[in-house]
């Protein structure tokens, strides 16, 4: 229950809805109570005056009596179905006001929490899986929203109509009520031991649930893969049997929901049938009128839902404070990544230094970077090339803070990065990714995604400067083609360079491109690099490849191996050094002869 109270703010938030819905709940209670009070006056009126009616032998006299006796029933049934629409008028108010609110708060906790999501960084990222992170925001929210809404709306209106109908009870016969109640204990066990069953099997089946949910979610993605190793049936044996968990868990969950309302119903029954003995006595005694025990039947039935509701609101926020525990699990969790006290806006002009720096990825423990140092004066050009794993990625990643390091810093114009704003650090450097991630948008759209203010003719320019331009205007849409689950299929070398596009548009001093050109074929990739060429004259740029660029010139070029820099110099100056260099433009040279077509 605990876990719930993080939802307190809402109702502070929304506290006129919430004392609007509180008020008309108590409203149409008062109401509905009329109903059985007339009821009671009704039957005593007839108790009272049927014996006079029958002795009275003059029919004139008798039709009289009838006429006015029939007037009085009218006037009854008038003002029960009067009460009746008054209570239901007030009941849809209360709706209106608790259930509409519960939307209000179910869409400011889903913001909360994608909003918290894009706050974290990337390691939580990395250790939660993305079926997991859906399910919270959209299963477990509704769970919360059937707490806020629905439960509490119960609730109130249970507690309401128990305090209002047994003070009338009391009122009429205390001994009466006694009776009445008295399965009430009984009942209050029954809801606490399903509830507790049900709390466990719920948290069972939402953890299967997410399960499910990352499956299908992962062979989505990877369809291309299931089907080119033909694992379709595998994949689905594998889904059916995180499906047929869930669906134990599922149907044990409804046999239990099953007993629950037989039970209370009988014990409902059972209240029915003690008032009727126990009153009919009574009023053999002459302790109470026909029209209490009439009165005390239809409290009885009244009572009925209220008590069903025990249970299901009961089960409903026991799923609730679940689901609420879960989403708090991931609220609490603080951005590791974030602006430091007294961050600043800089201007950055490109100059990047790397000084001791030592990282040890968190969640695996692999440390990528040892102790590394590097001076990149603005308006140079370095190249980083390494074995696949040498740690070439984790520098760039380190330089726009999608980690910090734990030795060493990072300095970018002689300021330490940690001391900058995020926003304004990440907003001046491009970073062309290695997995490209295109959205399900225009072309156009994906190129701007950094710069949405940029016109038609700055996207076209950036798509040329990325040698894009003439494939997208081969599509029939040209730029405002869309790409992404349904729309057009790219090749992986288009994909790159719309990547590359995206990045070139932003137009700052300071680029890292990581290994951004391995789709695509030589004959591009010259292209490209000229291009590039040109635009990066005034720029700093860091080029992580795995191939040499010979036509380009770098003022360094280093080269990495387990983390640590192995060689560095030019191009010429590594050839002299006949190192792990040298071999490598060796062999791509011999290689580069076959592939490249003039
Ligand atoms: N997100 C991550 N979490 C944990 N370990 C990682 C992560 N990314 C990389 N590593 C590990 O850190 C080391 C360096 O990886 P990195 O991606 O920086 O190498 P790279 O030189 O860019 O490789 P490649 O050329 O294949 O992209 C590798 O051992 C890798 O397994």
């Amino acid at each position: 229950m605990k876990h719930l109270a993080t939802l307190n703010k809402y109702f502070v938030k929304y506290k006129w809805r919430f004392l609007t819905g509180l008020t008309c709940t108590a409203v149409s209670i008062v109401f509905s109570v009329f109903q059985p009070i007339m009821v009671r006056q009704i039957f005593d009126l007839l108790a009272q005056n049927l014996d006079n009616y029958n002795l009275l032998s003059d029919t004139g006299l008798k039709a009289a009596f009838r006429g006015q006796f029939t007037s009085v029933l009218a006037f009854y049934g008038v003002s029960i179905l009067l009460f009746a629409l008054l209570s239901g008028f007030f009941l849809y108010l209360q709706r209106q006001s608790l259930i509409v609110m519960s939307r209000y708060i179910e869409y400011d906790l889903k913001n909360e929490i994608y909003q918290h999501y894009q706050l974290l960084d990337l390691n939580f990222f990395k250790m939660h899986r993305t079926g997991d992170l859906m399910s919270r925001i959209t299963e477990d929210v509704s769970r919360v929203r059937m707490y806020v809404g629905p439960a509490i709306m119960y609730a109130t209106r249970t507690i309401f109509m128990i305090v209002i109908v047994v003070y009338l009870m009391i009122d009429v016969n205390p001994l009466l009520t006694l009776y009445t109640l008295s399965p009430l204990p009984v009942l209050a066990l029954i809801i606490y031991y399903v509830n507790h069953i049900i709390h466990r099997k719920s948290e069972r089946i939402q953890s299967q649930l997410s399960n499910i949910t990352s499956i299908a979610q992962e062979s989505y993605s990877g369809i291309r893969v299931i089907k080119s190793y033909v694992q379709e049936e595998d994949s689905i044996k594998h889904f059916e049997q995180a499906s047929e968990a869930y669906k134990i868990s599922s149907v044990s969950l409804a046999k239990t929901d099953a007993l629950f309302q037989p039970s209370m119903a009988l014990m409902i029954g059972l209240s029915v049938v003690i008032t009727i003995f126990i009153g009919g006595i009574q009023v053999i005694h002459g302790t109470i009128t026909v029209g209490n025990l009439a009165e005390f039947v239809i409290y009885v039935n009244m009572l009925m839902f209220p008590f069903f509701s025990i249970g299901m609101v009961a089960s409903m926020i026991q799923r609730a404070a679940a689901s609420q525990q879960r989403l708090n699990e991931f609220l609490d969790i603080k951005p590791a990544i974030t602006d430091y006290p007294g961050a600043v806006n800089m201007d950055i002009k490109g100059e990047v230094v790397f000084k001791n720096v030592s990282f040890t990825y968190p969640h695996t423990g692999i440390q990528a970077i040892k102790n590394f140092n590097l001076t990149v004066k603005a308006g140079e050009k370095v190249a980083v090339i390494g074995r696949t794993g040498s740690g070439k990625s984790t520098l760039a990643q380190l330089l726009i803070r999608m980690y910090d390091p734990q030795e060493g810093e990072v300095l970018l114009d002689q300021q330490n990065i940690r001391q900058v704003k995020l926003e304004s650090l990440r907003s001046q450097i491009s970073y062309v990714p290695q997995d490209v991630f295109l959205f399900s948008d225009t072309i156009q759209n994906n190129i701007r995604f950094g710069t949405p203010e940029a016109n038609p003719e700055t996207v076209r320019k950036a798509a040329r400067q990325a040698s894009v331009e003439k494939d997208i205007l081969n599509f029939t849409e040209g730029f405002d083609t869309v790409v992404g689950e349904r729309g057009v299929t790219l090749s992986g070398g288009q994909k790159q360079r719309i990547s590359i596009a995206r990045g070139l548009i932003k137009d700052p001093n300071l680029l890292v491109f990581d290994d951004c050109l391995s789709a695509v074929d030589a004959r591009t990739e010259k292209e490209i690099i000229g291009n590039l060429y040109a635009y990066l004259k005034e720029k700093t740029a860091i080029i992580i490849t795995h191939r040499i660029f010979a036509l380009f010139e770098f003022d360094k070029i280093i080269v990495l191996d387990e983390g640590k820099i192995i060689e560095t110099g030019t191009h010429n100056e590594l050839l002299a050094l006949n190192g792990y260099y040298a071999e490598l433009y060796a062999r791509q040279q011999s290689g580069e002869e076959e592939t490249v077509i003039e």
